[in-house]
């Protein structure tokens, strides 16, 4: 299903709530199985959120968790450590090549009995829930930060805890340095120093009973690039922040200066403004801290007509789709020169956007609503449009809600 984005322009001022972090809300799911008594808030509404939901409730043999990354590798180490609990993981076809090895790895020598059942590495797997006795293990961390936050988020349940040696360039690291805070947070003791990372056993109450997830900043992405390519005096205003973000996405309120955008803390809300500063030619961001918002950025610099180097994007290869090839694909059909390496894009200088063009989405979310705010621009049509329901089901609403025209 197609959905025609005609060539809008949005109102001068609107307001969104969006949804709890999905990031946050996966972990604390997690947390809230091993520790009943914790209450969550503002849990995410993301498919990736209720897949995770669903399986920490199922009695169920076989446990499908769609294309949801965290869900698959949280939940391995999950079943992993649940003694006398049998479950075989699985997920969709993209899912199916999505690597877990080294998760598996890491678990099987702390005493988990885990194995593939059709591609060696990646699901589906079999796991045969043990008593985790061993408390020391050495895992890659340039692949990644997925598998340690597993590992880190079942630590405090094992009879020793865990001491995690992270070996190579570690990468998303904000997203492990999250973990640990929700950890800190319920009142289990972490250090992490010099690539090792130690978590205590918890044996007494959780020191805070009720958190609130904050808002997800990777969402909040598509509202900075829709601000970044609107006329200046646009304001889109986005709720629940914390000027004090536990998301490394929270970048954005910089990166996005470079691109006019004014972000003012007010309270619970940021105020996303188009400013009269006069945006830069070309800009250059490494990324590898903040992933998610590869999309978005590129887009926007295309909207913008501007040229963008982003480099530290590894891990994009590895994703609900190669986000880079995606990228290359639909920049190109738009009328747009890019480069690809492994871990690098550049987008050059394009001074005319084509119209009318079908955005593919290869099951990716982030390439619907990455593209979207084109249509602040030209028209354009993006497939398979119900995609975005991953991170964000009421995305298309809020578009409606700012003054976005569209056909279905
Ligand atoms: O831990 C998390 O919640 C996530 C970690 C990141 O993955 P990688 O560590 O694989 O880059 C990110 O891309 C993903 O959307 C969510
Ligand atoms: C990469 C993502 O998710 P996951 O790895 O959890 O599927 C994402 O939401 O952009």
């Amino acid at each position: 299903m197609t959905i025609q984005l005609h060539k809008s322009s949005i109102k001068k001022q609107s307001k969104i709530t969006i949804t709890g972090s999905k990031s946050e809300s996966n972990r604390l799911l997690l947390l809230q199985a091993l520790y009943p008594e914790l209450e969550v808030g503002n849990v995410s509404n993301s498919d990736d959120s209720e897949v995770m939901q669903k399986a920490l409730a199922s009695e169920e043999k076989i446990i499908d968790i769609h294309h949801a990354g965290t869900a698959m590798r949280f939940l391995t180490a999950y079943f992993a450590s649940k003694e006398g609990r049998e479950v075989v993981l699985t997920g969709s076809k993209r899912m199916k090549e999505r690597p877990i090895e080294i998760l598996v790895d890491a678990l099987n020598q702390l005493g988990a009995e885990i194995s593939y059942l059709e591609t060696h590495g990646c699901p589906p797997i079999s796991i045969k829930g043990k008593t985790l006795t061993k408390s020391k293990v050495t895992l890659n961390a340039n692949v990644s930060s997925q598998y340690i936050s597993a590992l880190l988020l079942i630590a405090s349940s094992l009879e020793n805890g865990l001491e995690l040696t992270l070996d190579g360039e570690i990468t998303s690291i904000p997203y492990i340095n999250m973990t640990l805070d929700l950890l800190n947070q319920v009142g289990i003791q972490t250090t992490f120093e010099d690539q090792v990372i130690v978590v205590k056993p918890k044996r007494d109450a959780l020191k805070t009973k009720s958190l609130t997830v904050e808002s997800d900043w990777s969402s909040a992405s598509y509202f900075y690039s829709i601000v970044a390519l609107s006329p200046v005096g646009t304001e889109v205003k986005l709720s629940s922040y914390n000027e004090k973000s536990l998301q490394g996405d929270s970048v954005l309120a910089e990166i996005y200066k470079s691109f006019g955008v004014e972000a003012i803390f007010q309270g619970h809300s940021i105020l996303l403004k188009k400013g009269e500063k006069s945006v830069s030619d070309s800009v250059e961001f490494q990324l590898n801290n903040s992933p998610d918002i590869a999309q978005t950025i590129a887009v926007t610099c295309l909207g913008l007509g501007i040229k963008c180097h982003l480099t530290g994007l590894h891990t994009l290869k590895i994703k609900e789709t190669d986000r880079l090839v995606a990228l290359q694909n639909e920049l190109q059909k738009l009328g747009a020169k890019i480069d690809i390496t492994n871990d690098s894009l550049t987008l050059y200088k394009t001074s005319k956007i084509n119209t009318n063009v079908a955005i593919a989405t290869y099951n990716d979310h982030r390439m619907a609503m990455a593209f979207a705010p084109l249509a602040l621009k030209t028209h354009l049509n993006i497939e398979d449009y119900m995609v975005v329901s991953k991170s964000y089901p009421t995305f298309w609403d809020d578009l409606e809600t700012l003054g976005f025209k569209f056909s279905k």
